[in-house]
């Protein structure tokens, strides 16, 4: 079979500053082709500053001594809890039935900073101002993000209210990301992938990698198994600072009867330096129920040939295909819990 390498994803820029039926209809079309799209930094809702002083205060924590990234170890009460701390080298798998061996790359995930935030080791403690704020203003992109698909659903308030910190908890993360260079990294019986092929989660991921930080892959076309590189600027002459990129999670893709797209992605080793990114993986509030969304738009998508393939795929990905699980409707924390043993291999 033939791997064809296609140039460039061709991932549109919105600039969502201003929020017309027009600029909801450009987010609606990306989210719907591609599964992902670049937002227009407007330099005010994430100061490009503060994404620089992310990624110095992450390049920090992941050169710390390893017993002290241990003591905060992932699922570790004194880390938070389940899906709370530090993820050790290939300490989990994103494709699970396609990787022998984890991923080789270091993570450490942070819950969301209210009621309070989670305990965290030097020198991330000593910037929790940094980070909560990094948070609040990541989440406040993804509620203007989920208030133009609302608009342009027809669904007024319908996702934006399910993402709504204050009324809950939920299951989003906050997530540094280390690749360490490929002379360390590789392994003879590995395939040159830092992070293999999977789709996010949640509702929305927010992607933020410094410039000339290369890698990331969208599966343009699974037939094919066409891959198709995402450029971290893709029109450098045209922006101030990096558009921060959004890809479309499983859950937004269930609620639309797959009409958005929760888009297959990787990252491969493209020259093994050392690579840093970080994640913002937003979810909606834990007692959500995964139910139909009532919108018009969505319904008669469904009607179609395309949306009902996509849905049974994303069945699939749920775990809801089995004779047993139909008609069943899981929360977002049941189907968190879900993924998660998958991912890390746990028992509960
Ligand atoms: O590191 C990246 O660029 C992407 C990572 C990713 O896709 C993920 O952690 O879900
Ligand atoms: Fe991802």
């Amino acid at each position: 079979m033939s791997h064809p390498e296609l140039k460039d994803a061709g991932i549109p820029i919105i600039d969502i500053s201003n929020t017309s039926p027009e600029v909801a209809q450009q987010v609606l079309h990306a989210a719907s082709t591609f599964g992902f799209l670049f937002i227009k930094n407007d330099g005010v809702t994430i100061p490009p500053k503060d994404i620089e002083d992310m990624f110095e205060l992450s390049r920090q924590f992941f050169k710390s001594p390893r017993e002290v990234k241990e003591e905060y170890a992932i699922h570790l009460e004194n880390a938070g809890g389940k899906n709370k701390g530090w993820v050790a080298m290939q300490g989990e798998s994103l494709d699970p039935e396609g990787q022998k061996q984890g991923d080789p790359k270091e993570a450490f995930n942070i819950g969301e900073p209210q009621p309070s935030l989670q305990p965290l080791p030097p020198p991330l403690s000593t910037s929790s101002a940094l980070i909560s704020r990094f948070q609040t203003s990541c989440h406040t992109l993804c509620t203007n993000i989920l208030s133009l698909l609302d608009i342009a659903l027809t669904t007024p308030s319908w996702f934006s209210s399910r993402h709504d910190q204050s009324l809950g908890p939920s299951g989003t993360i906050f997530r540094l990301l280390y690749y360490p260079s490929s002379s360390i990294a590789v392994s003879p019986n590995q395939q040159n992938i830092r992070a293999g092929a999977h789709s996010d989660y949640g509702s929305l991921t927010l992607l933020f990698r410094p410039p000339g930080n290369a890698g990331l892959e969208i599966l343009k076309d699974p037939d094919t198994n066409a891959w198709a590189p995402v450029p971290v600027i893709p029109y450098p002459e045209e922006l101030d600072s990096p558009p921060i990129l959004v890809n479309i999670g499983d859950l937004l893709s269930f609620w639309t009867n797959g009409m958005l797209k929760s888009t297959v992605h990787r990252v491969a080793f493209e020259g093994g330096e050392e690579r840093y990114s970080i994640a913002y993986f937003c979810h909606p509030r834990d007692e959500v129920e995964l139910e139909a969304v009532p919108s018009a738009v969505i319904r008669e998508f469904a009607g179609n040939m395309e949306g009902r393939m996509e849905l049974e795929r994303q069945r699939k990905r749920l775990g809801l295909e089995g004779e047993n699980e139909e008609g069943v409707v899981l929360t977002a924390k049941q189907h968190l819990d879900r993924r998660l043993k998958v991912t890390y291999g746990l028992k509960n």
